[in-house]
């Protein structure tokens, strides 16, 4: 674990913090949600932007495509667990995804 990462959050936190966050749930050691478009490309370019805000963020979600549905999943590896990076990801992608 480096100096700087946040510590995992618990059970109950994660519960709560999904609270506000429509279509996140939990799995296992993640949040996740999938994402559906009209198009292959629409759902590309939805990817590209949430890279540029992972890139910012330095924190980076893994992410499958399968045609038209992006799925993001979070975790902050130096931690182990979920952790408040990964809220913060995951609000910023609902930002980008409400635009
Ligand atoms: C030094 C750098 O900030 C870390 O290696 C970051 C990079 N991006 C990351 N992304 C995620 N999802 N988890 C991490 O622990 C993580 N660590």
């Amino acid at each position: 674990m480096s100096a700087s990462a946040p510590s995992a959050l618990s059970d109950i936190e994660i519960q709560r913090a999904l609270g506000a966050l429509p279509g996140w749930s939990r799995k296992g050691d993640a949040i996740c949600k999938s994402y559906h478009f009209a198009t292959f490309p629409a759902g590309i370019a939805f990817l590209a932007k949430v890279a540029d805000v992972a890139e910012r963020l330095q924190h980076h979600p893994d992410i499958d495509v399968r045609y038209t549905r992006v799925q993001f999943v979070l975790s902050t590896h130096d931690a182990g667990g979920v952790t408040q990076k990964d809220f913060e990801l995951a609000h910023q992608i609902e930002t980008l995804a409400s635009a």
